[in-house]
């Protein structure tokens, strides 16, 4: 972050960002009409651009740095697709809360995107599985999230006073999911052959992160109704509707969360030592980042190809 602008600021340092992507790029990777935001080990999204061109966040005020491992310190901007190609950026890596990043800062570049005239933004998340019809390796595309920072605390990237005219005070969420964006990712699966259980549909929890889930709070995030939860996404959607941005998340599973359906008795596991008897004690599975991105890494082709066919379906105007 710029030690000249205030980050809690966000109106603050648009002008002079977008003063050096205007001097660093050339005209036609300046107005890209899609974002992308990579979500761990996600990163390689942008490796099939043309004409690449990566600004490091270094180089942009406003920006601070990714420190989660699987993200980069770069915006990428190219083309995707045949001929003229569709201009596009791409955040390599995003901002979470947990970084200790205040939460305008986190959704920043989200803001840049659409004064660049980003219209339609794809979100790629890793998640963990609440719902266990989910394996891991399967894209949720969003419909709807649970977002309980948002809904008791500070988290929520819109507290404050009104930034332009031309946003609300109250913003509706009901119908953040673009339709219109969800359905061009089936057709696009299906373009590209997949298989059904390839792409599914559920609802995002955003947990403040950076613990994972006790059981008892996976427990219940799923009975909220939940079917994927991460550390990210839902501040970035929030403020993209504020934009008036059409968004798509895929949500990538890339571990189940550890519910177990009744905890391990230790009281019973002495008492059957004591009497002599022999216990069976299975490991309990715990999730780490490694794995995260493992899947993350492994998926990245799938998700290269889907995001890029979605983005050669989007109707131009
Ligand atoms: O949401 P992204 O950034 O894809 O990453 C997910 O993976 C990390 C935890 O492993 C958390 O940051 C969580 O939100
Ligand atoms: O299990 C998880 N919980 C929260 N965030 C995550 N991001 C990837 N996996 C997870």
């Amino acid at each position: 972050m710029s030690s000249t602008s205030d980050p809690s600021d966000p109106t603050e340092p648009f002008a002079s960002t977008l003063d050096v992507l205007a001097r660093i790029l050339p005209p036609h990777l300046l107005n890209p009409r899609v974002g992308i935001v990579c979500g761990s080990g996600l990163s390689t999204l942008a490796a099939s651009l043309r004409e690449v061109v990566e600004v490091p966040y270094s180089a942009l005020e406003g920006f601070g740095k990714s420190t989660v491992a699987g993200h980069k310190s770069a915006l990428a901007f190219g083309l995707v697709g045949e001929g003229a190609g569709v201009p596009v950026v791409v955040q390599l890596g995003r901002f979470h809360a947990y970084e200790g990043h205040p939460i305008k800062a986190v959704v920043y570049p989200i803001r840049l995107m659409a004064k660049l005239g980003v219209q339609n933004l794809i979100i790629a998340s890793a998640t963990g599985a609440l719902n266990p019809d989910l394996a891991v390796g399967t894209i949720v595309t969003i419909h709807d999230h649970l977002a309980i920072p948002n809904m008791t605390g500070w988290l929520n990237p819109l507290f404050g006073p009104l930034t332009s005219s031309d946003h609300t005070r109250f913003l509706p969420l009901s119908d953040a999911y673009s339709v219109k964006l969800r359905r061009l990712a089936f057709h696009a699966a299906h373009a590209l052959g997949l298989p059904d259980d390839a792409l599914a549909e559920g609802t995002y929890a955003w947990v403040s992160g950076p613990t994972y889930e006790t059981p008892a709070e996976g427990r219940f995030l799923r009975a909220a109704g939940a079917d994927v939860v991460g550390m990210s996404t839902v501040p970035e959607v929030v403020a993209a509707r504020e934009e008036g941005l059409e968004v798509l998340v895929l949500a990538l599973v890339t571990n189940a969360v550890v519910i177990p359906e009744r905890y391990r008795s230790i009281k019973e596991e002495v008492k059957a030592e004591l009497e002599g008897r022999k216990v069976e004690t299975p490991p309990e599975p715990v999730v780490n980042h490694e794995e995260v991105l493992t899947v993350g890494r492994l998926k990245a082709e799938l998700m290269k190809s889907l995001v890029a066919r979605i983005i050669e379906m989007i109707p131009r105007d």
